[in-house]
């Protein structure tokens, strides 16, 4: 069959978050998206890349289970700091706590993808270092006002507003995003179909 990728079998990914199908976009001509429900608690005493690693494989997984035909891409974004897992801010209260950890400081942003095909997994997990500026109580509670912070990881978007806060970052700013481009493009290959 013929693939518009150029890819062994077509692509699914396994996301609800339109961030990840608009950078996916970037790589892929042609791919499907489906929304995959998983638990995203951590278990006790996991390692951050053990946990973001473990949530995209469980996203592809829950999807190739239907979709066997497919490789199926599934992708996991964390905030770390001062070995703190912070996921998304569940209320004013939640997301307060988060910026006073940020502000002022360096923070881990991992971001896991997986590919599942026939059973097989491939895994990346890609790490950036972010260095926020100091945040008054003022400028966190007029951000969240604005309601980009509620379903980011780490309760901000360098892609938005939240961008101001960012003084720098080593590493991938579009793992920072939810999709690593590069790794992702790289894992992907492996499934080329052979000239
Ligand atoms: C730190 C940061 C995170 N984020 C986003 C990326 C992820 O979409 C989100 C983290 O939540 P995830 O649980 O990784 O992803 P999701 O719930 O948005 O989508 P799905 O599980 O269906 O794939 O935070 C940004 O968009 N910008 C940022 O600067």
């Amino acid at each position: 069959m013929y693939q518009s990728n150029g890819l062994l079998a077509p692509v699914i990914l396994a996301s609800a978050s339109p961030r990840r199908k608009e950078l996916l976009g970037y790589i892929l001509d042609d791919f499907d998206v489906c929304s995959a429900d998983i638990d995203e608690s951590p278990k006790e005493n996991e390692k951050p890349e053990c946990l973001v690693e473990r949530l995209a494989e469980s996203k592809a997984k829950v999807i190739a289970k239907q979709n066997q035909d497919h490789i199926v891409l599934g992708s996991d974004t964390i905030v770390v700091v001062n070995n703190i897992i912070l996921g998304k801010p569940i209320g004013l209260e939640h997301f307060t706590s988060m910026m006073g950890l940020l502000s002022a400081n360096t923070h881990e942003v991992l971001t896991a993808i997986s590919l599942v095909y026939q059973g097989e997994c491939k895994n990346c997990v890609v790490l950036t270092r972010v260095a926020m500026a100091e945040l008054s109580e003022s400028e966190t509670l007029r951000y969240w006002k604005t309601g980009e912070p509620k379903d980011k990881a780490g309760g901000y978007a360098i892609q938005g507003i939240g961008g101001q806060f960012v003084k720098y970052i080593e590493g991938s700013h579009s793992s920072v995003i939810g999709l690593p481009l590069h790794e992702t493009k790289v894992l992907l290959a492996e499934y080329e179909m052979p000239c």
